[in-house]
């Protein structure tokens, strides 16, 4: 093992374990992490598989090219869209019946997680679940070159669960060599004008090459049925939002969430039929361009198998142009216990698209 490998062993280890963690409220402030030193992805992304050398390996997932024109001038931007699943709920709520606990020891799950994102290097990550922001991820992304913001719920179910690592959230990231960060709105999404347990972040970047500013957000939605209500009142809030931040679709929009939504519902309606004028990307990937795709999240629960299509990623269809996306996992692959699993650690799938910039009319 070479210096640079016992480096990043211990800036795996350095990581704050969740007791520790849990017994002190830091999730609260943002730690000081300028004085850690950046790592090298491919290290990182050794280190990982090194932890992981009795599972099974990871699914191969290929980009779909998607191409309508001819190169463009600048470098795509990578988007990645995922529920990364709460390391609380996974293990204290969501009753993934054939999911063996031991499938979900976070010391071994957050490096699945880290793996996939380290496989597609995406220049924006859109997370939600996460309730290991400050312990691992703040940490660790920062130190890859990403600026990163949470936003926990207000009351957070993974604050029931015994033994939690704090609130959970969303988180956004994005690489500070690629954009420079203009506004930055943390949003409490309302619904019928009472505010609820769910919250959006949304930031103007702009890219440093191109200087075009865009609008990125993400979001998770209240999920369950019964909810589908006031899931579309919160998906008018979102848009209403957006709307003031985007000065009425002047700045391009990338809307990524976990919508707890199929598209045969209200919000989804709302955001395809909006004046920001919106597409959902995952469409393209279809043999008409019309379909999202079969499913984005699969999983057993007591009650049976949960499969749906959820999570999205939107975008101004005028301003911006998806160029590749990568593919789903098949059923095959995802297996007969579907998902978490041992060689993937999430319920629901993570999205990846190439966006770029159409030129200016
Ligand atoms: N202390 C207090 O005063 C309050 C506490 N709370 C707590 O918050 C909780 C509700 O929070 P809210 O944000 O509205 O929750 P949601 O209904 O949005 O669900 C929270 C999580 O549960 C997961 N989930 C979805 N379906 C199921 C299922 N069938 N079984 C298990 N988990 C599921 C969702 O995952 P996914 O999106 O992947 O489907 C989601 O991450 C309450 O249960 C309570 O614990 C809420 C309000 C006040
Ligand atoms: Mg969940």
């Amino acid at each position: 093992m070479g210096n640079g490998t016992s480096r990043l062993y211990s800036a795996l280890a350095k990581t704050l374990n969740s007791s520790a963690a849990a017994q002190h409220p830091e999730y609260l402030v943002t730690p000081d992490t300028e004085h850690l030193e950046p790592i090298d992805p491919k290290e990182l992304l050794e280190e990982c598989r090194a932890v992981l050398h009795t599972r099974p390996p990871r699914f191969q997932r290929d980009f779909v090219d998607l191409r309508a024109d001819g190169p463009s001038s600048h470098p795509p931007i990578r988007v990645m869209q995922w529920n990364i699943l709460a390391q609380a709920l996974g293990e204290g709520k969501d009753n993934f019946v054939q999911c063996p606990l031991e499938a979900l020891k976070w010391e071994e799950r957050k490096c699945l997680i880290l793996e996939e994102i380290l496989a597609y290097q995406p220049d924006i990550l859109c997370l939600q679940e996460v309730d290991h922001y400050f312990d691992t991820f703040h940490p660790l992304l920062s130190r890859l070159g990403y600026q990163g913001t949470f936003f926990p719920k207000p009351w957070s179910p993974c604050l029931d669960v015994e033994h939690n690592n704090g609130p959970d959230g969303c988180a956004l990231f994005f690489l500070q060599n690629r954009f420079k960060l203009v506004n930055s709105a943390n949003i409490r999404l309302t619904a019928m004008t009472l505010k609820t347990n769910q919250v959006a972040i949304a930031q103007t970047l702009e890219c440093r090459a191109s200087r075009r500013q865009f609008c990125i957000a993400v979001t998770h939605l209240k999920a369950r049925t019964g909810w589908e209500r006031f899931r579309s009142a919160q998906g008018c809030d979102l848009l209403q939002n957006l709307q003031n931040i985007t000065q009425g679709a002047k700045i391009p929009l990338i809307i990524c969430g976990d919508f707890n939504a199929e598209p045969t519902e209200e919000v989804y309606k709302h955001f395809a039929s909006s004046s920001l004028n919106l597409s959902s990307a995952y469409k393209l990937l279809s043999a008409d361009g019309q379909s999202e795709p079969p499913y984005t999240t699969w999983k057993i629960r007591t009650s049976g198998e949960c499969r749906h299509t959820l999570d999205y990623i939107w975008y101004s269809r005028q301003a911006l142009s998806v160029r590749s996306a990568l593919d789903l996992l098949t059923e095959e692959q995802i297996g007969p216990n579907r998902l978490p699993s041992f060689n993937y650690p999430s319920d629901h799938l993570s999205l990846v698209c190439d966006f770029s910039f159409n030129e200016e009319s």
